[in-house]
């Protein structure tokens, strides 16, 4: 079975390495010009590739593999299936990437559904820093299939003696966590860097893990995934650490610093699609509605902080 990872970003270039040190894997990105130079992605310096990783820039040469991870942000993901020029029947096209569309309103294995409907989708997701797998440091992730043969599968194909996955048949969850965790994690950077303290950032990562779980639920998922490695696993790495990118966003916002418009930071795009999902499924998600207004300049962190706080009185 043969893989290749779509996306020369920091996370499929991490994937690449990660695999690359145990079989023969093929990297594709649009723009390969470095990695076929130095070997190395710009957006992860420092690492290399090994010898058994070939880079390519041909999308449906690395496509034709039999496994496919996509490593692109997730308003990209359209685009880049879009781009795939042949009928991908049979072959496992595996999200990477952690988010919600927001022209369509659902999440990456729908997607591939809808752009490749003879495809076995799934989900790999779970708390993960893209250095941290390239320097093959121990990580625990979720892979989720709703085929169980293709799902156990997989599993073996993508585990490493450190990189271990843990099967799950709901990709709804699991995508969902992966999702979701990087809107809280805007709210939690934002929190810190405003000065509000350990015990609000608590605050904000419980209420919006209940969050996580309202919308997961009223989308068909199963508690457990979301109190797995793709969630709460997820939201205790993101919330907690500036290695996450969305948290490092929710740090400049909370400071009133700007940031670089360039670092890929899937919570503020995430945090819209679920507010619009708020609305339409008429379903209270607070955190996840001030960080869209947040993120788009419409509230600051002061009047985010007021909106949560005078919300009425309730149970747990
Ligand atoms: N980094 C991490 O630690 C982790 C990331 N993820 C997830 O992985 C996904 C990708 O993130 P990550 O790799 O970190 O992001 P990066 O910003 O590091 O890289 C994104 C890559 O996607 C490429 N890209 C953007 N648009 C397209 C497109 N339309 N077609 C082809 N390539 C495109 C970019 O190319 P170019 O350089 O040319 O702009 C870039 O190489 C995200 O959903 C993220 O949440 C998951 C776990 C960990
Ligand atoms: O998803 C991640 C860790 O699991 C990476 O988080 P950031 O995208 O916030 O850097």
């Amino acid at each position: 079975m043969s893989i290749a990872v779509l996306g020369g970003g920091a996370f499929g270039t991490a994937l690449a390495v990660a695999l690359g040190r145990k079989r023969a894997v093929t990297l594709w990105a649009r723009d390969v010009t470095g990695l076929h130079d130095t070997r190395q992605s710009p957006r992860l310096p420092g690492v290399t590739l090994p010898d058994a990783v070939t880079v390519t820039g041909d999308l449906n040469e690395a496509a034709s593999r039999d496994t496919l991870l996509l490593s692109v942000p997730m308003q990209q993901l359209s685009t880049l299936l879009d781009r795939i020029a042949t009928p991908l029947d049979g072959h496992a096209l595996v999200a990477c990437c952690k988010g919600i569309d927001l022209a369509e309103g659902v999440g990456p294995s729908a997607l591939i559904a809808r752009h490749q409907p003879g495809a076995v989708p799934a989900v790999l997701t779970g708390p993960s820093f893209a250095g941290d797998i390239a320097r093959g440091l121990p990580t625990a992730l979720t892979l989720a299939c709703g085929d169980e043969p293709r799902g156990r599968a997989l599993q073996e194909q993508l585990s490493t003696p450190v990189l271990r996955l843990y099967r799950s048949d709901d990709m709804i969850g699991a995508e969902l966590g992966g999702a979701l965790k990087n809107v809280i994690a805007i709210a939690c950077g934002a929190c810190i860097g405003a000065g509000l303290g350990d015990s609000a950032r608590a605050a904000l990562m419980t209420r919006g893990f209940a969050e996580m779980m309202r919308l997961s639920a009223r989308l068909g998922a199963r508690p457990e995934t979301l109190t797995g490695l793709s969630g709460l696993g997820d939201l205790t790495l993101t919330c907690t650490s500036d290695g996450s990118r969305n948290y490092r966003f929710g740090l400049a916002l909370g400071r009133g610093e700007d940031f670089d418009p360039s670092v890929t930071v899937e919570g503020a795009a995430t945090a819209r699609a679920a507010a619009r999902l708020s609305t339409e499924l008429d379903l209270p998600l607070p955190v996840c509605s001030v960080v869209a207004d947040l993120s788009q300049g419409r509230l600051t962190v002061r009047q985010a902080m007021d909106t949560l706080l005078s919300r009425p009185l309730k149970d747990e």
